[in-house]
């Protein structure tokens, strides 16, 4: 631990996937003094105490953010009202409060509410991630080289927007800042989308005759295979994401349709060009994706 760290408390809500793994880097760099985490799950809470990356673990997220200079909000979108709810009353003046979050401006309206006056909210998104889930999947190696996405509300504290920069920045991601709404538009195309198409192609499999699904296991080292790892994510956070993104999902999804719809047109009409053209145009995105080191 260096001697003065960035953070005197840190409380983690939620010691799931993110949750745990920033409480491993947060120890890995030494940027808070003392780390709690509060989980609804006793489980998870016990387990990050019992592997050492907590200080102290509860069930109650008030417990957790009384004295806290630092809040990190780590549970499914669905749940931040009520903990927000909870921990308004708990928090100290110039705490700050602010999240992981994979939709941002369901979180600024859920959030904001419940947070007493001389308390700064600055929603976050470190755009890192696995299919797992739970305290056990985390590791501090996640974040680095990646994005993390500030996205403050106008007017918000520019002292605490830096602050949390300067804690993700110490994990190894770059901060980057945007308006919200702007964030939920760019996630819907690159991440929500991608699941979205993911849940329905390993739907449809799932559905086929019983013969032919056993097959479609047989042979999943293919393509299928990637799309199986994303079905495989939690449930619970990618309903609460689909339903705080709706609009967004839902024109991309229009778009998507139409692109597809027209995909089909092309196949049926033989028209070996356009499917050529488009395969060359895809393959030149996912050089750019590699070049840039995000796959
Ligand atoms: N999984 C990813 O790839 C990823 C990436 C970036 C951001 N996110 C965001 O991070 C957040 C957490 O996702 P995760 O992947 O760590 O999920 P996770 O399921 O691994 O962890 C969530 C944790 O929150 C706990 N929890 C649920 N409701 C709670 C409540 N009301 N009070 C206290 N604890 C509660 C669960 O018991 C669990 O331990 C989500 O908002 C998600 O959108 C996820
Ligand atoms: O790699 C994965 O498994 C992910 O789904 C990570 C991923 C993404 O779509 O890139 C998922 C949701 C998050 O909000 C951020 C990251």
């Amino acid at each position: 631990m260096t001697a003065s760290p960035a953070f005197e408390r840190l409380a983690i809500v939620g010691i799931g996937l993110i949750g745990s793994s920033l409480a491993r880097a947060v120890r890995a760099e030494g940027l808070a003094r003392t780390i709690v985490c509060a989980d609804a799950n006793a489980d998870h809470a016990a387990r990050a105490k019992a592997i050492g990356i907590v200080d102290e673990a509860t069930t109650d997220p008030a417990e957790a953010a009384a004295g806290a200079d630092l809040v990190m909000l780590c549970v499914p979108i669905g749940a931040y009202a009520d903990v927000a709810r909870t921990i308004g009353p708990a928090l100290k003046p110039g705490a700050i409060v602010t999240d992981v979050g994979s939709v941002k401006q369901a979180v600024i309206d859920a959030v904001a509410p419940h947070l007493p006056e001389g308390v700064h909210l600055v929603p976050g998104h470190p755009v890192a991630g696995t299919e797992k889930s739970g305290p056990d999947a985390g590791f501090a190696a996640l974040f680095p080289g990646r994005w993390c996405i500030l996205t403050p509300v106008p007017g918000a504290d520019e002292g605490a927007t830096r602050k949390v920069a300067d804690l993700w920045r110490a994990c190894g991601m770059t901060v980057e800042r945007m308006d919200p709404g702007h964030h939920d538009r760019v996630l819907a195309i690159t991440s929500h989308l991608p699941h979205l198409i993911a849940y329905t192609i390993v739907g449809t499999a799932t559905d086929l005759e019983e013969h032919l699904r056993q097959e479609v296991i047989k042979y999943s080292a293919s393509g299928f295979r990637d799309f199986t790892r994303i079905a495989g994510s939690d449930p619970t956070m990618w309903r609460d994401v689909f339903l705080n993104n709706r609009e967004a999902v839902l024109d991309c999804l229009q778009r998507f349709t139409e692109d597809l719809t027209a995909l089909q047109r092309s196949i049926r009409r033989g028209e070996g060009d356009a499917l050529f053209d488009l395969f060359t145009r895809t393959r030149e995105i996912r050089k750019g994706v590699l070049d840039a080191r995000q796959a």
